[in-house]
């Protein structure tokens, strides 16, 4: 679904997108990585919004640099911004519509239901006639993810979805995820991952570091974390869990009693070896 080779992208001296090379597959693929990482450039080629500097990139088979597959490609693939450009005296019926209407779709008949639709997907429909402006922050991210919905496109591609969203709505969002063809998102939130994605990728200074699921993540933590009540000096890491209990990670001392890593464990010992 997409494909990119050796994929860069700088800005000024700032190679925010470093020679990534992956192969996505279908699915909810979930991307992790420090602010600043890169993941938010990496989507906007991948939604056809940014232009690369080098590199191969094909989504749904399809060559964005080329401007007849381009025009194929956003008619098929749903893009979330980071921040989304909603207009504020627009209503969220209009927005939606206004999207499905630079996606080509001219019949209004259609336009009418799919508006519905995505709106009842994200639960606003008693709210679609009312001014942007006057929504809350987690009502506007509903409109942004509604819109990225429009045509159920077969690539999804989002940046923090997540975002301002309660834990209601979050939920909800899981169940929206799970029935779309390919989705990638990125996310600083570990268990909207654990919860979601097939695949995770963890990108530092532009470049992919970690390809695998959810599990293999974790799983780069075993016998490398360790809770005893005392904090540790010699850990990698040492934090406080809410069970009063210090949780370690690192080599763990003779004797310790090691405990089954978290999928943050492992993303944490990742970040940490990284930085060394
Ligand atoms: N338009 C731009 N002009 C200049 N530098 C940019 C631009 N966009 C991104 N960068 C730089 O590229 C790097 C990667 O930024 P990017 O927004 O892709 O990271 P990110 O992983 O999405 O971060 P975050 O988690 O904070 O959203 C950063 O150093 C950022 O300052």
């Amino acid at each position: 679904m997409i494909e990119t080779t050796a994929l860069t992208k700088a800005f000024g001296r700032t190679r925010a997108v470093d020679e990534v090379t992956l192969s996505t597959g279908r699915g909810v693929i979930g991307l992790l990585g420090p602010n600043g990482a890169g993941k938010t450039t990496l989507l906007r080629m991948a939604a056809t919004v940014l232009a690369p500097d080098a590199g191969e990139l094909r989504l749904l088979g399809l060559d964005p640099s080329r401007a007849g597959e381009r025009v194929e490609i956003r008619r098929r693939l749903g893009y979330l911004p980071q921040s989304p450009g909603l207009y504020p005296g627009f209503t969220p019926y209009d927005m939606v519509d206004y999207v499905a209407v630079l996606k080509e779709h001219t019949d209004r008949a259609w336009r009418r239901q799919e508006a519905r639709r995505v709106l009842e997907a994200v639960e606003l429909t008693d709210v679609m006639h009312k001014k942007i402006r006057s929504l809350s922050g987690g009502m506007r991210q509903r409109v942004a993810l509604a819109c990225a919905m429009v045509g159920d496109p077969d690539l999804l591609v989002l940046d923090e979805p997540a975002n301002g969203l309660d834990p209601d709505q979050r939920l909800r969002l899981r169940s929206l995820l799970s029935t779309s063809s390919t989705v990638l998102m990125s996310t600083h939130n570990i268990s909207e991952v654990s919860a979601l994605c097939q695949r995770v990728y963890v990108m530092f200074d532009g470049r992919i570091r970690f390809t695998g699921t959810p599990a293999d993540l974790a799983g780069l933590a075993v016998g490398r974390v360790w809770e005893d009540d005392r904090q540790d000096p010699d850990a990698i890491r040492s934090w406080l869990t809410s069970t009063g209990t210090y949780r370690h990670l690192g080599h763990p001392p003779s004797g310790a009693q090691v405990v089954d890593p978290t999928l943050d464990d492992g993303y944490l010992l990742l970040a940490r070896k990284e930085h060394t």
